[in-house]
């Protein structure tokens, strides 16, 4: 809004003003060739609500000259400056002559064919060019000094011609065609802005010029609400969810029983994720209830599937011989806050685990969420204590490594990330457990992208899910992506106090182009 256009220098109002004052109607590109055309306009409109000027916009073509018109209107046509060489040399000229007196074999090469075709020139028995004309006119170099002068010729079939030989061109220009309006001046009076107590008080209201208002001015811009970086790429994350089937798994909960965090996942109790240093613990109150059903449409029995727990731990069972530790009820119902959303993961699949699908057995069900989780971790330039989980889980009959990999496929695919890798790694609540890696061009380097895994008998089958019910899970961080995405390094630009308003504000929209 700040644009110099839109508040014009008084200069140029007092210019306007002074050459209207002697000159009307005025034509602002003859008289302000060189101002643009925007200034001019905010000038005249400033004038206009004052009354003090009229102005009609009025679009005319101008001829201007090409390079080659340039040099014609400055040096003469081309045959012109063979006929006069050649007028000049007694003796005649050869070719060879004429090229060096002129200095461009181009201008030989036309001129003497035109100066010919006019019979301007001959040729004599010993190959010299000799003038045979008194006197030229070099019509065509008076038509193109004519143009540059006036910017239009009278005759419109010349200007055709010379269109047509690429010595001018065409161009439109707008301008204004400007009248006194009737409070014209010589200067913009004094105004006021304002109506004041004061001016009422002293009448001097009565014979004040008031500004005008214009009706028309643009706002100051607002400051709007804008969605964070995070939230754009979480937007469009979700909607490449919902596009391949998936339904969001309620994520409202931050604090979560160890049960669900951990033991529910055959992660067991001595598990250095479940130090202090790891996880953070909830002083008051310091335990949960034991797992319960929290709507009364869900009859699953939560106390036995709490205690079958603490027997597969213990001593195993679906071909696992457990962990052989003395599993603690209370360290399951100490509260933490979770450290990943597969303890909501966990919960979701328990439940599946219940409903009959048309035959009369779980149906196939795909989970996503994208919410916050917490851990104890030293924080830097990469890591803050809590970050957003991109979690994905699908549960189908028999399905095999294959189906997953061409899965991950397509949906990295969808974000703009192609060609991806798989390590073997180590997740207690899966097995195989692959972390995803992809080649990152922007960075040279290839990144860690995810963590994923096919979960264990040892947590399906403890919640009562079929044999061949299998179950894949996937998660990822929304920061990562985010940060890549709009270039950041340092994660405290994204979180917490010291992000920049006009980053969050400005920051572009996120469309993941399925393009890496
Ligand atoms: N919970 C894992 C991600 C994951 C989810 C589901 C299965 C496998 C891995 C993590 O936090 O990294």
């Amino acid at each position: 809004m700040a644009h110099s256009a839109a508040n014009p220098t008084g200069d140029l109002i007092t210019q306007v003003l002074q050459a209207l004052d002697k000159t009307e109607p005025l034509v602002s590109v003859d008289a302000f060739p060189a101002t643009p055309f925007v200034d001019i306009k905010a000038a005249l409109d400033r004038l206009k609500s004052r009354d003090m000027v009229r102005y009609d916009t009025i679009e005319r073509q101008e001829a201007l000259l090409e390079l080659e018109g340039e040099e014609i209107a400055a040096n003469g046509s081309h045959e012109a400056r063979v006929f006069e060489a050649v007028q000049k040399a007694m003796e005649g000229l050869s070719v060879r002559e004429l090229e060096e007196t002129i200095g461009d074999k181009n201008v030989v090469k036309i001129g003497q064919g035109k100066a010919f075709k006019e019979k301007w020139i001959s040729k004599t028995k010993d190959g010299k060019f000799k003038a045979i004309a008194e006197s030229i006119k070099d019509v065509t170099r008076g038509q193109l000094e004519t143009i540059k002068t006036t910017r239009t010729h009278p005759d419109t079939k010349t200007l055709a011609d010379l269109k047509k030989r690429k010595l001018i061109r065409m161009q439109k220009v707008i301008s204004f065609k400007i009248h006194k309006g009737n409070k014209f001046a010589l200067e913009i009076p004094d105004e006021a802005t304002d109506l004041t107590a004061d001016m009422i008080a002293s009448g001097s209201w009565k014979t004040a010029t008031f500004k005008p208002y214009n009706f028309k001015a643009l706002g100051a811009a607002q400051m709007a609400g804008a969605l964070h970086p995070l939230n754009k790429v979480r937007a469009e994350l979700r909607s490449i969810f919902f596009e391949m089937g998936f339904e969001e798994m309620p994520t409202n909960k931050f604090v979560e029983s160890g049960f669900w965090n951990f033991d529910a996942l055959f992660v067991p109790q001595q598990h250095p994720a479940r130090d202090l240093q790891d996880t953070f613990y909830i002083a008051d109150p310091p335990l949960a209830d034991k797992p319960r059903a929290e709507s009364p449409e869900d009859k699953k029995d939560y106390e036995a599937y709490w205690n079958h727990t603490k027997e597969v731990h213990q001593d195993g069972e679906f071909g696992s011989i457990g962990y052989r530790y003395p599993w603690s009820g209370e360290e399951s119902l100490r509260l933490v806050l979770r450290t990943h959303t597969t303890a909501v993961s966990a919960s979701m699949l328990h439940k599946l685990a219940a409903v009959e699908g048309p035959d009369g057995r779980p149906p196939p069900a795909r989970y996503f969420s994208i919410d916050r989780v917490f851990r104890n971790e030293s924080v830097d330039a990469t890591h803050l204590a809590e970050f957003h989980q991109v979690e994905g889980v699908i549960a189908d009959y028999n399905l095999s490594m294959g189906e997953l990999m061409e899965f991950m496929d397509i949906f990295f695919g969808k974000m703009g990330i192609t060609g991806l890798m798989y390590k073997p790694a180590y997740n207690p609540y899966t097995e195989p457990s692959m972390e995803i890696f992809s080649y990152h061009a922007g960075l040279g380097k290839i990144v860690e992208i995810g963590n994923s895994g096919m979960f264990r008998p040892e947590v399906l089958e403890t919640m009562g899910l079929p044999k061949d019910m299998r179950v894949f899970g996937f998660g990822l961080s929304l920061e990562r992506p985010t940060m890549i995405k709009y270039g950041i390094s340092n994660i405290r630009e994204l979180l917490g106090h010291k992000v920049d308003l006009n980053f969050v504000q400005n920051s572009p929209a996120v469309q993941f182009s399925g393009k890496a």
